[in-house]
């Protein structure tokens, strides 16, 4: 969260986490191992595709999901209110829609969009506000629920305080807690690694969001590098698997469906037009996604998002 004048996204200093640009950061890291994916042509018999996807069996016109975002509303201008904002742009183009740490009466606003949407909860000291924040997601009408079990971490080497809300830990035991808790499928958000993909499908989640959380871990291997193991490890468990962290292109969406998502969230590349234009400037970058998704898929013979194939992709060069 620095360097506020080399921010390519509006908003006040600190609340916008913003790249380093320094070895250790993890944005940086991903954003030049995306870069270095080459993709291979196979165009013949290939016809134009179909993003229609289903996700916790339901239909959606894209694998391009709303991010896990937070406290924009603050952000928001002349009683402009931007989680709600992007809730309508996922209402109007078909896509799940997210939504990260907000106080339930905002999620109660965002809600009553009444965009499909999955409700990620911060992993609080307090486990009474996790299963009080599931409950009421759920009543709201979540299609699914989760946490971001990335975000435990302070610069400081303790865990994070977010909004004077202390939070913790998260073991296996809870995790199984809060699937059983929650009624709906369940999702570990901030999944790095097998062996805590291993672990959430040994707690009974039913999704794993491949992420650094924009680069929260110092050093963090790419969600795109990883996630080739993961899927593998995860193979005849029946989890759906997300992946986020610099989707910012149709392009880069396409690399990581390829690579083994079943779907993928975009992040602060929906910023700028959030910002600005609201809902409006939303449509118009996911539209403008679809587009170079479906031009990449003609291209490489994918005619349908059950269809991605990673012998297409080509590492060009080592990020060691
Ligand atoms: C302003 C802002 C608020 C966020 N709030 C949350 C949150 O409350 N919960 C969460 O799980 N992730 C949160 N995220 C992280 C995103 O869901 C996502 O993992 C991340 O932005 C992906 O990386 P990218 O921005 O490089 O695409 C937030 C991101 C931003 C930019």
């Amino acid at each position: 969260m620095e360097n506020k004048k080399n921010s390519p996204w509006p908003g006040p200093e600190g609340l916008i986490p913003v790249t380093s640009g320094k070895s250790d950061d993890a944005n940086v890291i991903n954003r030049r191992y995306l870069d270095s994916l080459l993709v291979e042509m196979r165009v013949i018999d290939s016809v134009k595709p179909c993003l229609t996807t289903r996700i916790f069996g339901r239909e959606f016109s894209s694998p391009i999901m709303m991010p896990a975002f937070s406290h924009l509303n603050k952000v928001g201008k002349n009683g402009r209110k931007p989680m709600e904002e992007y809730a309508f742009a996922a209402k109007q183009l078909r896509l799940l829609n997210w939504v990260g740490m907000e106080p339930d009466e905002e999620y109660a606003g965002i809600a009553a969009v009444d965009a499909p949407t999955v409700r990620i909860i911060k992993p609080f000291a307090d486990h009474d506000i996790i299963l009080e924040q599931i409950d009421f997601a759920v009543k709201h009408g979540a299609i699914a629920v989760g946490i971001d079990i990335d975000h435990i971490a302070n610069k400081d080497g303790g865990y994070d305080v977010v909004d004077g809300h202390p939070l913790g830990p998260v073991m296996l035991a809870d995790l199984k807690d809060y699937v059983k808790a929650a009624r709906v499928p369940f999702v570990a958000k901030g999944v790095l690694s097998v062996n805590d993909a291993l672990k959430a499908r040994d707690a009974g989640c039913r999704a794993v969001l491949v992420s650094h959380h924009h680069g929260r871990i110092p050093f963090g291997i790419p969600p795109t590098a990883v996630l080739p193991r993961i899927k593998d490890a995860l193979q005849g468990s029946g989890m759906m698997i997300f992946c986020d962290c610099g989707i910012d292109t149709g392009y880069d969406a396409y690399k990581a469906l390829a690579l083994g998502a079943d779907a993928v969230a975009v992040g602060r590349g929906i910023l700028a037009p959030l910002l600005k234009e609201g809902t409006e400037g939303v449509v118009r970058k996911i539209r403008q996604m679809n587009e170079q998704l479906s031009e990449l898929m003609l291209y490489t013979g994918i005619k349908d998002t059950a269809s991605f194939d990673s012998s297409i992709i080509h590492p060009s060069v080592s990020v060691q």
